[in-house]
C-alpha cells in the first residue's frame, strides 16, 4: 500500500472489504478499497445503544448490515468504476446481486449520462452463496420509522399518520440543522443517524475521480431499515411521490431519471428484497408514492405549522460548500418548481413570505422555468415534477387575477399555452391519486386515501 496513488483509470477491482457492527456503541462499519489502496472507511451511528439483540434479531441486523454496506459502496465505486468487483468477508446469493446490479446501473444513470460512461452489462457482483432460505418474522412493533428530509413531502406524511393515529419516530441521516428544526416542529420521538464518508473520498474526488449524482434515496433507505431493526419497529415509511419514477428525456439518450432511487421500481425492489431476505414483517413503503407532486403540494398547503422551517431547497444539504442564507436559493429547479406547485394551493402573500420573493415575477428565471415546462429543454435533474404538472400549474396560474400578470405566467400564456392542447393542462387529473402501484398496507391506504381527498 505504501506509495499506493489514486490514478482512476489504472483502477482494476473495487472491494467491499468487511463490514461490522458494535451493539454497544450502536457503530456500523463500512470498509473497501480500491485495488491495494488504503482503507476507505464510512461510519454509520444508531443512536440507543447498547442494543440487546436476540439470535434471531441479530441475525436480522447482520443481514441488513450487509445489504447497507453493499449499497453504500456505490459512493466509492463510482470515483473509478473499475471492471471489476470483489466481495470479501461473506458470499452473497444471485437475488442480492440482481438487486445491487438494478441498484447500481439505474441509480448511476445520470452519473453514466453526464460522464458518457456505459455501465450496462459493466456491474457485475459475483455471486457464490447458495440462494438464501426465506427471512422469518422476527415480532417487530407496529411502529413507523418514517424519513424526515427538511422539505414538504415527508412533512405530509407524517401529519398524515398523525392524524391517522400511526405511532411514529421521526428519522433522519446527517447532521442537518434544517431537518433538526423541522423534526423538532413535529413533536415527535426523533432519531437523528449519523453518517460519515470515508475521508479519502474527497481525496480522491480532487485527485480525478468519477464524480456524479448516486442514489442516496435508497442509501438512507438501507440506513432506515438497520435502524428500524435495532429499535424493533416494523415499518419504515418514505415520502417518494409518483412523479418521482419518471425521469428527464434526453434526446438521441432515452430517459434519465435523477431520481431513480425515489421512484417505484426501486421501492418496489428493495421493500420486497428486504421482506424476502431481511424479515418477513420489515415493511418499507412510500406514503405518497399514489400522488403526484402538485397532488403533495395541495396536501402540504392545507397547514401553515412548517411555514417557518421547511425547505426544499437541495442547496440546503451539501457536505461541503455553501447553504442558502434563508433557506431557500431562489434559483435552483427546486426553488422553481416548488413555488410553481404552491402556487394554485396558497394565497400569494404566504407563498411569497415563505421563499422571500416572487420567482414568477422575476424574468431572469425564465431559462429554469422553461425546463420544468420542457419547452424547448429537458426536466432539469433534480427532484422535479413532470413536465405536465409544471404546465397544468402554469395554466392554473394564467386563470387567476392575482397571478397572471406576473412575468412568467404571462410569457406562458403568450407563448407556450397556444402551443398545447387545452386537456392536457387541466390540472384535477392530476391530482387524483393512483392507486395501481404503490406497497401502503391495505387497512392503512383505504383510510389515507379518504384523509387527502378531505
Ligand atoms: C446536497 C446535494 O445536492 N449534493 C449533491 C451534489 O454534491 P456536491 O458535490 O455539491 O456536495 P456534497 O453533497 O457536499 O457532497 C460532496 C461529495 O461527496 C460525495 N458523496 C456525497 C454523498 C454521498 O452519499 N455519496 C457521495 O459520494 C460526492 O462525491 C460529492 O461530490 O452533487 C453530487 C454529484 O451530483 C450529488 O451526488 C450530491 O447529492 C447528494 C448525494 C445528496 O444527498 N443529494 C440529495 C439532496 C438529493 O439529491 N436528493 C435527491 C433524491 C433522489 C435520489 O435518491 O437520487 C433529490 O432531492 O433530488
Ligand atoms: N437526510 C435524510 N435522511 C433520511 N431521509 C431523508 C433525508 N433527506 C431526504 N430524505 C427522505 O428521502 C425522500 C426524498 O427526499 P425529498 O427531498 O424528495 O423529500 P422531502 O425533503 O421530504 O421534500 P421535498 O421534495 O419538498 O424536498 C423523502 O422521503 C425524505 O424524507
Amino acid at each position: 500500500m505504501n506509495g499506493w496513488k489514486f490514478r482512476r483509470d489504472a483502477i482494476r477491482a473495487f472491494r467491499f472489504v468487511r463490514c461490522g457492527f458494535d451493539p454497544a456503541s450502536g457503530v456500523a462499519q463500512l470498509v473497501y478499497a480500491c485495488d491495494d489502496g488504503p482503507e476507505l472507511v464510512e461510519t454509520v451511528t444508531v443512536p440507543g445503544a447498547p442494543f440487546a439483540l436476540d439470535g434471531a434479531r441479530a441475525a436480522a441486523v447482520e443481514r441488513a448490515l450487509r445489504l447497507l454496506h453493499l449499497i453504500a459502496g456505490v459512493s466509492y465505486y463510482k470515483a473509478a468504476v473499475p471492471p471489476e468487483i470483489r466481495i470479501e468477508g461473506y458470499a452473497i446469493d444471485a437475488d442480492t446481486a440482481a438487486l445491487l446490479e438494478t441498484i447500481y446501473v439505474n441509480g448511476l444513470g445520470e452519473f453514466a449520462y453526464r460522464n458518457g460512461l456505459d455501465l450496462h452489462g459493466r456491474i457485475r457482483f459475483p455471486h457464490a452463496a447458495a440462494a438464501t432460505p426465506a427471512a422469518p418474522a422476527l415480532g417487530l412493533r407496529e411502529h413507523a420509522l418514517v424519513a424526515i428530509g427538511g422539505g414538504k413531502d415527508s412533512l405530509v406524511s407524517i401529519e398524515a399518520l398523525r392524524t391517522l393515529g400511526v405511532t411514529q419516530t421521526v428519522a433522519w441521516v446527517g447532521g442537518s440543522q434544517l431537518i433538526a428544526a423541522c423534526a423538532a416542529r413535529t413533536g415527535l420521538p426523533t432519531l437523528n443517524l449519523g453518517r460519515q464518508l470515508a475521508p479519502q473520498l474527497f481525496d480522491y474526488n480532487r485527485e480525478g475521480a468519477w464524480n456524479g449524482h448516486i442514489p442516496v434515496t435508497v442509501l438512507n433507505s438501507a440506513i432506515l431499515a438497520l435502524a428500524a431493526l435495532l429499535h424493533g419497529a416494523g415499518q419504515v415509511v418514505f415520502s417518494n411521490e409518483r412523479s418521482a419514477s419518471y425521469g428527464s428525456l434526453i434526446e438521441g439518450t432515452g430517459e434519465v431519471n435523477h431520481q431513480w432511487s425515489k421512484g417505484w421500481a426501486c421501492e418496489r425492489a428493495f421493500g420486497e428484497y428486504l421482506q424476502r431476505q431481511v424479515a418477513a414483517d420489515l415493511h418499507y413503503y412510500s406514503l405518497l408514492r399514489p400522488l403526484s407532486e402538485l397532488a403533495v403540494a395541495r396536501q402540504f398547503a392545507r397547514s401553515d405549522r412548517y411555514d417557518a422551517h421547511f425547505s426544499s431547497c437541495n442547496r440546503n444539504f451539501h457536505i461541503l460548500g455553501e447553504r442558502p442564507v434563508n433557506r431557500w436559493c431562489g434559483v435552483c429547479p427546486k426553488c422553481h418548481f416548488v413555488f410553481l406547485a404552491l402556487a394554485p394551493f396558497m394565497p400569494k402573500p404566504r407563498l411569497v413570505g415563505i421563499l422571500g420573493r416572487n420567482l414568477l415575477d422575476d424574468p431572469a428565471q425564465t431559462d429554469g422555468y422553461d425546463a420544468l415546462l420542457e419547452y424547448q429543454e429537458h426536466k432539469p435533474f433534480e427532484c422535479v415534477g413532470e413536465g405536465r404538472e409544471s404546465r397544468a400549474a402554469m395554466a392554473a396560474l394564467a386563470q387567476r387575477p392575482e397571478w397572471r400578470e406576473d412575468a412568467l405566467v404571462k410569457r406562458f400564456d403568450r407563448l407556450i399555452r397556444p402551443q398545447l392542447e387545452a386537456e392536457s393542462l387541466r390540472i384535477e387529473p392530476l391530482l387524483q391519486p393512483d392507486d395501481t402501484e404503490h406497497r401502503i398496507p391495505a387497512a392503512l391506504w383505504g383510510r389515507l386515501r379518504a384523509h387527502f381527498a378531505a
